[in-house]
C-alpha cells in the first residue's frame, strides 16, 4: 500500500496530501501554518477527524518534523502506506519546464533562478523542496509546474505588445498558471460527459482565492487570464487582475508609493479585499445581502471581469462545447454561476438556475437540456493531478 505525498508550499504555511498510490484514495491531509510566527498551527485530517495543535514552527524543516510527528501520532502509519515519491507544487516553470520534472540539484537551481518571475511564490516552494528532501531523503522529488499545461499557447495569446528585445532579455511574456487545475478538470469534464477531450472547445473558470480562465481546445491551452505572474486577469480575492499599467505610475508619482508598496497593493490589498473590505466570498456576500454598497459593487466588478473574459474566450475558441465552472468559488457559488452567465442564450448558454442550485460535491450539468453550451461545474483535485503526474516521471 505505498503512497504519494503531494506538498504545496507557501511562504509561511505548506499543504499536504498523502494518496495513495494504486487507488488514488486521499489517505490524509492537513496544513502547517504561521511558519516563523510565535504561534504556529498544523492540523492533519485522517478519515474526516482533525487534529490541531498550536506550537512555535521555526521554519519549514521543522514544519515538516510537525508534519510527521502528526502522521505518527494520527495516522495513517507511514510504515503501512510507504512514501515512494513526492511531488511539490510548483508555481513558475518560465519557458523551460513544460512537464513534470524529477527533482536534481540542477532543477533547484533552475527554480530558485526563476524566482524573478514569481517572487511571491517560487521562493516558498523551493523552501518546502529543501525541507521534504531533508524528511524523505530516500525517494524521488518531483516539481509539477502551474504554468506547464499552458504552454501550448500561441505566441498571439502569450505576447505582450512592448519592446520585444527588451521583453526577450527579462523573459517578459504570458506564461499562465492554474495550469494543473485547468488539465485536471478540462479532461474529468471529457470523461464525465463520455467523450474524447481532443473534440471539445471548453471554457474553464478555477474561481479560488486566486482565479483564472481558460480556454482549451482539444485538450490544450489556447488562452489564459493570468499572465507573466499570477496578477493579470479576473478580480481575485487580494488581487486586482487587470489594470491600465499606468494606474501604477500614477500612484507612484502623485501617493508616493514605492515600487514594493505598489507590489503588495495590487497583490495582497486589492480585489475583493480592496473593494469590499473582505476577500473571502461569503463575507462578501453575506455584506451585499445587508445591503452593503461596496461589497455589492464588489460582486459586480468581479462578474463583470469574468464575463467579459468568458466573451474573448467564446470568440477565439469559435465554437464552445463547455463551460465548467471549478474551485471554491466556481463550485459553491451559485449566485455568482448565474451572475456570469445571464442574459447569454443568444450565445446558446441557458443556464437551469434548479440545477445551479443544487448542492454537491459531484461533477454536475447546470445548463438545461436544450442549452447548446454545456454548463458544468467540475471539482478540481490539484494534489491528485499532481500526485498522478509525479507517479508518472517516476514510473516512466
Ligand atoms: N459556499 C461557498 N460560497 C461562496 N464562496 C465559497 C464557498 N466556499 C468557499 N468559497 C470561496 O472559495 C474561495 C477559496 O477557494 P479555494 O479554491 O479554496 O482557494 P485557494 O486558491 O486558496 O485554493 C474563498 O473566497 C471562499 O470564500
Ligand atoms: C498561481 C496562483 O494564483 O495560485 P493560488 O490560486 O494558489 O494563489
Ligand atoms: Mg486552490
Amino acid at each position: 500500500m505505498s503512497s504519494v505525498l503531494v506538498v504545496n508550499s507557501g511562504s509561511s504555511s505548506f499543504k499536504y496530501q498523502l494518496i495513495d498510490s494504486d487507488s488514488e484514495q486521499m489517505l490524509a491531509a492537513g496544513v502547517v501554518e504561521r511558519i516563523g510566527e510565535p504561534e504556529g498551527r498544523a492540523s492533519h485530517t485522517v478519515h474526516g477527524d482533525t487534529t490541531e495543535r498550536t506550537l512555535p514552527i521555526a521554519d519549514h524543516t521543522a514544519g515538516f518534523q510537525v508534519m510527521l510527528d502528526a502522521f505518527a501520532a494520527s495516522g495513517p502509519s507511514l510504515e503501512k502506506h510507504p512514501v515512494i515519491a513526492v511531488g511539490h507544487r510548483v508555481v513558475q516553470g518560465g519557458a523551460r519546464f513544460f512537464e513534470p520534472t524529477i527533482i536534481t540539484d540542477l532543477v533547484r537551481i533552475n527554480i530558485d533562478e526563476l524566482s524573478s518571475l514569481a517572487p511571491l511564490h517560487n521562493p516558498a516552494n523551493l523552501e518546502g523542496i529543501v525541507a521534504a528532501q531533508k524528511a524523505f531523503p530516500d525517494v524521488p522529488h518531483v516539481a509539477v509546474f502551474d504554468t506547464a499545461f499552458h504552454q501550448t499557447l500561441p505566441p498571439a495569446a502569450y505576447t505582450y505588445a512592448i519592446d520585444a528585445e527588451l521583453a526577450a532579455k527579462h523573459r517578459v511574456r504570458r506564461y499562465g498558471f492554474h495550469g494543473t487545475s485547468h488539465r485536471f478538470v478540462s479532461r474529468a469534464t471529457a470523461e464525465f460527459l463520455g467523450r474524447p477531450v481532443e473534440e471539445l472547445n471548453q471554457i474553464i473558470l478555477h474561481l479560488g482565492n486566486g482565479a483564472s480562465a481558460c480556454a482549451v481546445a482539444g485538450g490544450r491551452s489556447v488562452d489564459t487570464s493570468m499572465g507573466m505572474t499570477p496578477l493579470e486577469g479576473l478580480v481575485m480575492g487580494t488581487r486586482s487582475g487587470d489594470i491600465d499599467p499606468a494606474v501604477l505610475l500614477h500612484l507612484q508619482r502623485r501617493a508616493s508609493l514605492s515600487v514594493d508598496d505598489v507590489d503588495a497593493l495590487l497583490n495582497k490589498r486589492s480585489g475583493m479585499l480592496g473593494l469590499a473590505g473582505q476577500s473571502d466570498m461569503r463575507d462578501v456576500e453575506k455584506a451585499a445581502e445587508h445591503g452593503d454598497a461596496a461589497a455589492a459593487l464588489a460582486l459586480d466588478v468581479y462578474t463583470h471581469r469574468l464575463r467579459s473574459y468568458i466573451g474573448a474566450y467564446y470568440v477565439g475558441l469559435g465554437r464552445v462545447d463547455t463551460i465548467v465552472f471549478t474551485a471554491g468559488v466556481g463550485e459553491n457559488d451559485a449566485m455568482v454561476r448565474s451572475r456570469a452567465l445571464v442574459g447569454m442564450e443568444g450565445l446558446g448558454i441557458e443556464l437551469d438556475e434548479a440545477r445551479n442550485a443544487e448542492r454537491s460535491r459531484e461533477a454536475r450539468v447546470i445548463s438545461t437540456d436544450a442549452s447548446r453550451v454545456t454548463v458544468l461545474v467540475v471539482p478540481t483535485n490539484e494534489e491528485l493531478e499532481i500526485a498522478r503526474q509525479t507517479l508518472a516521471v517516476t514510473r516512466a
